[in-house]
C-alpha cells in the first residue's frame, strides 16, 4: 500500500484493530504493580505518525496508559545528550540479556558488575543515576521536557497514582539499585534516583504521542512539525539499535524475525515502534505475554509490518 493513501491506511488500522482485540483474551495484565492491575485488559488502540507529520489512529488510540519501559528510551537519550556515549557506555552495556526484564542474576555472576544494557531494569535504573540536577523534580524535568517536545504535548506528566503504586511495590528494583551502588555503578543517594526511575515510568501518554515520539525518532532527530532536530542523529541511531537488540527484552529475536521494526515496550501494555524515515508507530494493549510484551499489540505490528512490508531486515 502506498503510504500517500490515507483513507486506504486508515481503513487498514481499523480492520486490524478489530480482528486483533480477541488477542488479548490470550495474555494478562501486569499484576505486580497493583495500580496496573485496574486496567481493563481488552483496550487496543493504535496511531500512526508519518515522518511529514499525518497522523491516522483507530481504536482505544486516546486512553491514556504509563509509559512503563518506554520511557527508558528517553532517560537514555537525555543521558547520552548530557554526557556522551563514552560515558554511558562505561557503566551500562551493549549487550542483550536473553533474561526477563527485572532480572538480577548477570549483575552479580558478570564482571565488571555493570548492567548489560540500558532497555533492561537494572540499566535504566543506572542511566537515571546519570542524569544531574541538583533534585529529583529538576532530573524529571529534563526527561519531561524532552518528552513535551517531541510529543508536541506541553501537558505530559506523572500518573501520581501509578508512581505511588509502583514505589511501594518495588522491593526487586531496590535490590538491584543497591547492588548496582555497592558496584559503584550508582553513586549518590540510591532512594533518590528511584524514585526518578519511578517517576518517568509513570509518565501518562495515549498512542497518538507514542506515535509522534516514534517519528521523531524514525526521522533521526528531525520534527516535522516544529521543524527542528531535537537531537543529534548519533543518539536516535544509539537508541534504536537498543530496540531492535533489546527493546522487547527477551522476546527481541522473535520480535525482529516476526515483526523486524526497532520496538520498545512497557508493562502498561504499550509499545513504541519506528520505521526508519517512513514512521512512527503507537499500540496500546495491556494483557501481556509472558515476557511482559502486549499481545495484542505485538500481534497487530506483525499484521501492519506484513501488509506495508516495514520489516527493516
Ligand atoms: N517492563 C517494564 O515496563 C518495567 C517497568 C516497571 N516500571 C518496572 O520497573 O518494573
Amino acid at each position: 500500500m502506498d503510504l500517500t493513501d490515507h483513507s486506504g491506511l486508515q481503513q487498514l488500522l481499523e480492520d486490524m484493530i478489530r480482528d486483533t482485540a480477541g488477542e488479548a483474551e490470550k495474555g494478562e495484565v501486569a499484576s505486580y504493580i497493583p495500580e496496573l492491575a485496574r486496567q481493563e485488559k481488552h483496550m487496543l488502540g493504535i496511531s500512526v505518525c508519518l515522518v511529514d507529520g499525518t497522523l491516522l489512529s483507530a481504536g482505544d488510540a486516546n486512553h491514556s496508559f504509563t509509559l512503563q519501559s518506554i520511557s527508558k528510551i528517553f532517560s537514555l537519550m537525555v543521558a547520552l545528550c548530557e554526557h556522551g556515549p563514552d560515558y554511558v557506555f562505561q557503566r551500562v552495556g551493549k549487550e542483550p540479556t536473553g533474561d526477563p526484564f527485572n532480572s538480577i542474576i548477570k549483575l552479580e555472576t558478570i564482571k565488571p558488575h555493570k548492567p548489560l544494557n540500558p532497555m533492561i531494569n537494572a540499566g535504566a535504573i543506572a542511566v537515571a543515576g546519570m542524569i544531574p540536577g541538583a533534585s529529583v523534580e529538576e532530573r524529571l524535568d529534563k526527561i519531561l521536557q524532552l518528552l513535551r517536545k517531541m510529543s508536541g504535548n506541553p501537558d505530559l506528566r506523572v500518573n501520581e497514582k501509578v508512581y505511588q503504586s509502583e514505589k511501594q511495590t518495588a522491593d526487586r528494583n531496590r535490590a538491584l539499585a543497591y547492588f548496582l551502588k555497592d558496584s559503584g555503578i550508582l553513586q549518590g543517594d540510591v532512594e533518590e534516583t528511584l524514585d526518578l526511575y519511578f517517576r518517568h515510568c509513570s509518565i501518562d501518554m495515549t498512542t497518538v504521542e507514542v506515535a509522534r515520539l516514534a517519528a521523531v525518532l524514525a526521522a533521526d532527530g528531525y520534527d516535522a512539525r516544529s521543524r527542528e532536530q531535537l537531537f543529534p542523529r548519533e543518539v536516535a541511531r544509539i537508541c534504536k539499535t537498543f530496540m531492535i537488540t533489546c527493546g522487547m527484552y527477551n522476546a527481541s529475536g522473535e520480535f525482529a524475525i516476526d515483526v523486524g521494526i526497532p520496538a520498545k515496550s512497557g508493562v502498561a501494555g504499550g509499545i513504541m515502534a519506528a520505521v526508519p524515515q517512513r514512521m512512527g508507530i503507537g499500540v496500546f494493549g495491556p494483557a501481556l505475554d509472558d515476557k511482559g510484551n502486549s499481545v495484542a499489540g505485538v500481534k497487530v505490528l506483525e499484521k501492519l509490518s506484513d501488509r506495508l512490508d516495514l520489516s527493516v531486515f
